[in-house]
């Protein structure tokens, strides 16, 4: 018998969820053994009802229908739409078990996906802060609002249902959950959302309506300086007006007496929802950030790259420095440097440290970072890394490089880049991986290339999702 001759889709089974499995799902077993995936939001140990979706040759794919019994890990989320908006899909289970899953989801993809058993990786290194630690943030503003299912009967939303200001609901590009407070926001971000919904209701100010491509207020990006209690409020909008903008400047000062702050006015036409705007106007204060890293500080303005934590990035970068051991007289690499954080950091431990990333205005911004902090041995190359090795000739100027750090994007290392990097032979190639399963894959081509890996870090960077950062150090062994 299989599976199609004992269940129905829409029926309903029992099981008791015993592991993570991709895509924020749950893995769990019927009493009888078959296997089934789970979505919806759920912990190890809870006893469920799910509705079957699919049934599969090998498991059933299914969706919460009743908590049956809740498993010990859960906790109260704090957020009131937590469960709609999909933003901390893990705010429902204690901290501690969130540690305890991301680092067994970065050892099961070693083992699982780069073949590498016997891998000691190491407990993960807690975020310093678990709420309030994202220093950007990103709101869309929307001429259709998602409705709560307690709302979609509220005749007093009939008028606000035609604006929203908050996150996306999670696979729709058109409707926006309103968001009152965001936990993993700062403070200044949540009070400066509510100053501009306030604004832009009294003013009576055009949402954007994605489908039909009109409206005026799109976005609204918020970053924050730690070092300086400086929020930076940057809103976008299709169209510029200056009158609009000054009384804008005026009611959030008047709203955040108190508050440091500069306000940007990023205005875009383009018809994707990037906050990056085609052009650019500064209206209060000089329109950039300055912020601190280690011994290092930078500028930030609306749209450069800049870590999204700032003091967990400062462990990771430490873990970075520790793992790469540099030598004075070393020459490092950095592979996709962004605005050249780690360059700059590697650049004061060694001789010569060369950055390596694909966005020009990156570059840029990596180049006046160097100098703004007296840095003379860090260099920056704009490159797409699949061309690396158009580049190798160039790099021979500063000598072979004895360690390689690389930082790719989810995506992982393009193989023509990790071809390259490998036929330099660097004694030591830390990677550093948003994405545990790309760390596997391109892992476990470095081990076959007679490298070993010692060891593995993960980090960190964002409490309450089920994202998590990977450090891991190879040593050449031939
Ligand atoms: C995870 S970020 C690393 C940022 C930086 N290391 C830091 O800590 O701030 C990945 C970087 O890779 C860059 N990138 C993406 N694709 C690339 C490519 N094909 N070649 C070079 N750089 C690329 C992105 O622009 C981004 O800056």
């Amino acid at each position: 018998m299989t599976l199609r001759d004992i269940y129905r889709k829409g029926e309903l089974v029992e099981l008791t969820i015993a592991d993570i499995a991709e895509k924020d799902q749950c893995f769990g077993t019927l009493d009888n053994g078959a296997g089934v995936l789970v979505r919806g939001m759920l912990a190890v140990g809870d006893r469920v009802s799910a509705k079957v979706l699919k049934v599969k040759p090998r498991y059933l794919e299914a969706v919460l229908d009743e908590l049956l019994e809740p498993s010990e890990d859960r906790v109260e989320p704090v957020c009131s739409v937590f469960g709609v908006c999909g933003g901390c899909k893990w705010m429902h289970v204690s901290y501690d078990a969130q540690l305890h899953y991301k680092k067994k989801k970065v050892a099961d993809a070693l083992e699982h996906i780069g073949g590498m058993h016997d891998i000691a990786v190491q407990p993960v290194l807690p975020a310093p802060e678990a709420f309030h630690y994202r220093n950007k943030v990103e709101f869309s503003c929307s001429s259709k609002r998602y409705l709560l299912p307690h709302e979609l009967s509220m005749e007093t939303l009939d008028k606000s249902k035609d604006f929203a200001l908050g996150f996306h609901a999670p696979g729709n590009f058109e409707k926006v959950l309103e968001i009152d407070t965001c936990y993993l926001a700062k403070p200044s971000m949540n009070e400066a959302l509510s100053a501009t919904r306030a604004f832009a209701l009294d003013r009576g100010l055009e949402p954007y309506a994605a489908r039909a491509h009109t409206g005026f207020l799109r976005n609204l990006m918020l970053r924050y300086s730690e070092e300086h209690d400086e929020l930076m409020v940057n809103i976008v909008t299709s169209w510029y007006d200056r009158e609009l903008m000054e009384a804008y400047r005026d009611h959030l000062l008047e709203r955040m007496k108190g508050r440091r702050m500069t306000i940007v006015n990023n205005v875009t036409t383009r018809k994707n929802t990037v906050s990056t705007g085609e052009k650019e106007y500064v209206v209060y204060g000089d329109g950039t950030l300055r912020e601190r890293l280690g011994d290092l500080h930078f500028r930030i303005s609306a749209n450069s790259f800049f870590q999204t934590n700032t003091r967990q990035a400062e462990a990771l970068y430490e873990g970075i420095m520790r793992m790469a051991g540099l030598k004075q007289d070393d020459v490092v690499y950095d592979l996709y440097c962004g605005t050249g954080t780690i360059t700059l950091y590697l650049a004061e431990r060694c001789r010569q440290a060369v950055g390596l990333e694909v966005v020009e205005s990156s570059i840029i911004d990596a180049a006046e970072n160097a100098g703004a902090n007296g840095i003379e041995n860090a260099a920056f190359y704009q490159v797409d890394l699949k061309d690396f090795h158009t580049l190798v000739p160039t790099l021979e100027q500063y000598g072979m490089p004895r360690v390689i750090v690389t930082d790719p994007p989810r995506a992982g290392m393009h193989p023509k880049a990790l071809e390259t990097l490998l036929r330099l032979q660097p004694e030591t190639i830390v990677y550093v991986s948003c994405n545990p399963a790309n760390l596997a894959r391109d892992g476990k081509e470095i081990v076959q290339q007679g490298y070993r890996l010692e060891e593995v870090q993960p980090v960190d960077m964002f409490p309450h999702t089920s994202h998590v950062e990977t450090l891991a150090c190879f040593r050449r062994t031939v």
